[in-house]
């Protein structure tokens, strides 16, 4: 970054002008608010409330703009770019900020002094790399040509600080260095270190980061990204696009992510996006909402193999088959059950046939609603019958008196109230109890494999002391559209799905039906799969089995923004044959370090010191890192017993909902998505984590949670997976 740069005057000009015609538009503006409420009290007077109407709008949308413009004069823009549409003379300059700033009336394309960087112009800023560049407005008008300078800025406190321009020309380099040294902006960023919160990337965007945030609405888009590729970030990014071009409805936006501390950990980010309002939820509130009650949860602990067989099969979408087929046989029990109804002397039959129509009638009708319907059906007939009793009466027809009539109602009462007693309305959970009890039901999963005998013996059990576990969620959920449709449910116009590797496809067809037009953003890494047997398998199986007719975009991220080369180096090596594809982008010359605890009280000391040392170095955030929850708590009792003076120190436990920052203790399932300056990991001993593919998955996610700096901490044996690297 530089402030020699010839140009620097004229762009230290550049910006006192802009400021100084900001300051203007915010005086415009409030005199046209006072105009606005002079019209809007003639219009009231005038009783014109339609005038009124629109000019209230107009006064809060100027008053909107102030406050914007007022948010903007510390650092109006930070990026331009000078571009020239194939088959026109002049270059235009376009200035890029947070948000747009123009003139009051708008005639030409420089009465808008900054574009926001949602704005189809601003993509040129992200992509041109050649001194080409094309962008797309309404997706309709495509618009390419000539990019002469993109030039990034650093302005604070309405000052310009510093500039750079891109050398767009080219000279050729490889892609890993390009994204390393071509962009002084990007490293000072990077090297910035983890805040508590995850942050804004406006100013930093990269060009196939860019693509993805610009994907239209109304399909699934997926990113595969490997650990630290920006894969969270670049969702809420997108949302804030989506929201902004689409005009959408910000309470009918929903993030999903796996618990409240990673939501916790990125809700900072969403006021600064404009999306504060989007719903943040995790898959278990989505259930909530769904089912309309809170279950209780067992709190068995099982044995990995067990959780990873029950999972699989309560994830799979042949589930739905099984559940389907429940509810087709309930109904052929209902049916064959049903008879000719007699009533009033023989005077009305309700036939067989015509109560089996109502029941059969139409594919997708849920189960209650069909018993519903027939229900419904029987009593109008009844009303009806009687209705036209009392009309033949009150005409004085022959054989019809008040006597009859009254005798007939209360047959009619007594029948309804004794009719519909014993119908088998399904209730959830004893209806998901009948779906165990009941055998034929499973063939399709069987046939695949499942032992229904284990997963009967399993839940039933629970069921009936009216427990489940995490696993049912997704078949109750199903089950519940099924009997009672989807009417209650809350639809969402997009939803971003993050660490999506994690739900099974059967939680990606409950969350299907949330959406009104199959949008979605699913971003996720494979390698990063840390449940056993629940989960996806691949990327292509969700796409084909649970999106099979909606227009989709898969993406692969490999560049890894967050850990210096050293330690990206280190996890790519914990992933079976070279699977990850991590490429650093920035280093930092410091090797990780591995070593070993003589004793549990030793690595106490050690992780003490290690402490001490990370933050001489500098970090703000340390992540110490277990396998299990129960390590985790006790490193953090006998810390703070042992080091009294750590203040910062927080324990991160399942039913946390809140990230401090400071001096972090997780599990590492707990420390999914969020990211520290230094990391100590907790214990790699061959006996943590084994050389089998999940631990490697484990050992991945925990060792990329470290920005710069890593030690990893083991006792008696280091595991497999980092041998050699000592
Ligand atoms: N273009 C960028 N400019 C600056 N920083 C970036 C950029 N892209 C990503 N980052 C930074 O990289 C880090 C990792 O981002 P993020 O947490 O979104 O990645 P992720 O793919 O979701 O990670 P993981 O899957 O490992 O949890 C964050 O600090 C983010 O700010």
């Amino acid at each position: 970054m530089e402030n020699n740069h010839p140009e620097f005057p004229l762009e230290k000009q550049h910006l006192e002008n802009t400021i100084q015609e900001m300051k203007q538009i915010i005086i415009d503006l409030d005199a046209d608010i006072d105009v606005r409420l002079h019209k809007i009290g003639k219009a009231r007077t005038n009783k014109d409330e339609v005038s009124a109407y629109v000019h209230s709008l107009m006064k809060s949308d100027h008053a909107a703009k102030i406050y914007d413009i007022e948010h903007a004069l510390a650092s109006p823009y930070f990026g331009r770019v000078d571009f020239r549409e194939d088959g026109t003379e002049q270059f235009e300059q376009f200035y890029i900020g947070r948000t747009k700033i123009s003139r009051l009336d708008i005639q030409k394309a420089s009465d808008i002094l900054v574009f926001d960087w949602r704005d189809p112009v601003s993509a040129i800023f992200y992509e041109c790399q050649d001194g080409r560049a094309t962008y797309e407005v309404l997706g309709r008008y495509s618009y390419t040509g000539e990019v002469r300078l993109k030039r990034q800025y650093k302005i604070e406190d309405g000052q310009l600080i510093a500039m750079s321009d891109d050398d767009i020309l080219g000279k050729l380099i490889n892609r890993q260095q390009e994204s390393l040294i071509a962009d002084p902006f990007l490293k000072e960023r990077l090297l910035q270190g983890a805040s508590d919160r995850l942050k804004d990337i406006v100013t930093s965007i990269r060009s196939e980061q860019n693509l993805i945030i610009r994907e239209p609405l109304n399909q699934v888009t997926v990113i595969q990204g490997v650990a630290g590729s920006g894969k969270s970030t670049i969702g809420l990014h997108r949302l804030s696009y989506l929201l902004y071009n689409d005009k959408l409805n910000p309470s009918r936006l929903a993030v999903v992510a796996p618990n409240r501390i990673f939501l916790d950990y990125i809700s900072e980010l969403l006021p600064d996006l404009d999306v504060q309002d989007a719903k943040q939820l995790t898959f278990e509130d989505i259930a909530i909402a769904i089912l309309q009650m809170t279950p209780r949860f067992s709190q068995q602990q099982l044995a990995s193999e067990q959780t990873a067989a029950l999972a699989r099969w309560k994830g799979s979408p042949q589930f739905v088959e099984v559940l389907q087929e429940f509810l087709d046989r309930q109904i052929q029990k209902f049916c064959l059950k049903l008879t000719d109804l007699t009533l009033f002397d023989n005077q009305l039959i309700i036939t067989k046939e015509q109560q089996l129509e109502k029941v059969v009638e139409g594919a997708q009708v849920p189960y209650n609603e069909r018993l519903t319907t027939l229900e419904k059906h029987i009593r109008f007939r009844i009303r009806n019958f009687l209705e036209v009793l009392r009309v033949r009466l009150n005409r004085g027809e022959h054989g019809i008196s008040d006597e009859l009539l009254q005798r007939f109602h209360q047959e009619a009462e007594s029948f309804l109230n004794k009719h519909f007693a014993k119908w088998p309305n399904l209730k959830l959970l004893t209806g998901y109890a009948a779906v165990y009890a009941d055998k034929p039901a499973w063939k399709s999963l069987k046939r695949l494999g499942a032992d229904y005998e284990e997963l009967a013996a399993h839940t039933l059990p629970l069921l009936q002391q009216g427990k489940i576990e995490r696993e049912d969620l997704a078949p109750l959920c199903y089950l519940k559209y099924l009997i009672d449709g989807t009417d209650h449910m809350e639809k969402y116009d997009h939803i971003v799905i993050d660490e999506g590797q994690d739900l099974s496809l059967l939680e990606y067809m409950v969350l299907r039906r949330l959406s009104r037009n199959m949008s979605f953003t699913i971003m996720g890494d494979m390698f990063q799969g840390i449940h056993a047997g629940r989960g996806l398998e691949s990327w292509q199986a969700l796409l084909k089995e649970v999106f099979g007719e909606a227009r989709s975009h898969y993406y692969e991220v490999n560049y890894s923004y967050r850990s210096a080369k050293e330690i990206v180096d280190l996890f790519n090596k914990v992933m079976p044959d070279g699977r990850s594809k991590a490429i650093p982008v920035y280093e930092i010359g410091r090797q990780p370090q591995i070593v070993r605890a003589a004793s549990t009280v030793d690595g106490i000391r050690r992780l003490a010191a290690a402490i001490t040392e990370f933050k001489e170095l500098g970090c703000q955030s340390i992540g110490i890192i277990s396998r299990q929850e129960s390590d985790s708590e006790e490193i953090y009792t006998a810390l703070k017993l042992s080091n009294p003076e750590l203040s910062d120190l927080h324990l991160i436990t399942n039913t946390a909902a809140i990230y401090h920052g400071g001096v972090t203790i997780a599990p590492v399932l707990l420390a999914k998505g969020l990211e520290f300056d230094g990391v100590l990991i907790w214990n790699a001993s061959d006996k943590e984590f084994s050389s089998n593919y999940l631990d490697a998955k484990l050992l991945y996610v925990a060792l990329s949670r470290a920005m710069y700096y890593l030690k990893i901490f083991y006792q008696g044996r280091l595991t497999p997976l980092l041998r050699g690297e000592r």
